[in-house]
């Protein structure tokens, strides 16, 4: 095992100062989506109200944007430009960097689809982005596919794999991923300098330096979309001004803990990524309550 600092509980929820405002509490630009996988970028917005920030807005290609702006009113919708098939190409890089430009964080990547003008959007938004983002999903599949060395990008990331796309970045088997979380999360984090986090039940969080297993969660939220919820939470957490470790360490737990919630309500084959969202509230009252 490499040497780290194991840390043992979550941090301490962001400040919320009382006369803050939708200005102060963060800008979340949420790059996802696309025609077929409308709710990922809907519920990584969803994550991403319910994760406390001032602001969320979806850049989203164009032929979703009714579809996603009817799932939760509080969104703002960003068109992007796309192609016949609705999803992220060529022409939507500008416009979306016309979108990040004033972001406090961005999450770049559910939903958008593999295809090589996606992958060539992917790559173009993280050279391009230098603040807090989070890259979830088809990003990370999109980098992937490139082989290493990786490069993430000039900004401070979270990476939030699951097995199967760390397996991608890492060409080990996922069982061998599995086999070996923690140190393989170590090591991914101190070659590439960003914020690893693992998912599955246990999930690791590192900055090659300290290490968070996380002990909130259950089987429940084995459910499509999940992951897309804690993409926009992470997010969320940074506009209020997280570092991206303390980010991804209560991000994880406070999703975790939504999801225990969610269960005890719903039922672990009951409950959906939706409720997983709404959730959150719940989860914030333990914490909220825990602090005081
Ligand atoms: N409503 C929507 O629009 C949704 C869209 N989604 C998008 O669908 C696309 C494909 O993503 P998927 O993740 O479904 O497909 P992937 O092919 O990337 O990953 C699924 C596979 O990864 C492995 N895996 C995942 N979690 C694991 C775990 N905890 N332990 C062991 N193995 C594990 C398994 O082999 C699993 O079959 C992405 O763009 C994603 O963002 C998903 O987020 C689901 C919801
Ligand atoms: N058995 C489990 N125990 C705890 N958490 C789990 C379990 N299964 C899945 N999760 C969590 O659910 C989320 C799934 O994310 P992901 O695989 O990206 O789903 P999606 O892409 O469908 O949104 C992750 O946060 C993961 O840690
Ligand atoms: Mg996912």
């Amino acid at each position: 095992m490499p040497d780290v600092r194991r840390i043992d509980q979550p941090p301490e929820p962001p400040d919320r100062e009382s006369g803050g405002h939708k200005g102060t509490f963060g800008r979340v630009v949420v790059v996802a989506g696309s025609r077929g996988m409308s709710g990922a970028a809907a519920l990584c917005g969803l994550g991403a109200l319910r994760g406390g920030a001032g602001l969320v807005f979806v850049a989203i290609p164009d032929r979703i944007v009714e579809t996603v702006a009817s799932v939760e009113p509080a969104l703002l919708t960003v068109p992007i430009p796309d192609d016949a098939t609705g999803r992220f190409t060529a022409s939507s890089l500008r416009p979306a960097l016309d979108a990040i430009s004033k972001a406090d964080a961005v999450v770049l990547g559910p939903g958008i689809g593999q295809i090589d003008e996606s992958r060539q959007f992917v790559r173009s938004v993280l050279d391009a982005f230098e603040g807090p983002l989070v890259l979830d999903a088809d990003g990370l599949n999109a980098v992937a596919s490139s082989g290493p060395p990786f490069d993430f990008g000039p900004g401070p990331r979270i990476l939030t794999p699951h097995p199967g796309e760390f397996s991608r970045l890492t060409g080990r088997s996922i069982h061998d991923v599995q086999a070996s979380r923690e140190t393989s999360a170590i090591e991914f984090a101190k070659q590439t300098g960003a914020v690893v986090v693992l998912k599955g039940a246990g999930t690791v969080v590192t900055d090659g330096e300290q290490l968070f297993v996380n002990s909130t969660g259950n089987s429940g939220m084995g459910t499509g979309g999940t992951g897309d919820v804690l993409a926009g939470l992470l997010a969320a957490l940074l506009g209020q001004g997280m570092s991206h470790f303390d980010a991804a360490c209560f991000g994880a737990h406070l999703h975790g803990l939504a999801g225990d919630l969610s269960a005890a309500e719903l039922t672990e084959p009951g409950m959906i990524a939706t409720d997983l969202a709404w959730f959150l509230t719940r989860a914030w009252e333990v914490v909220l309550g825990e602090e005081g």
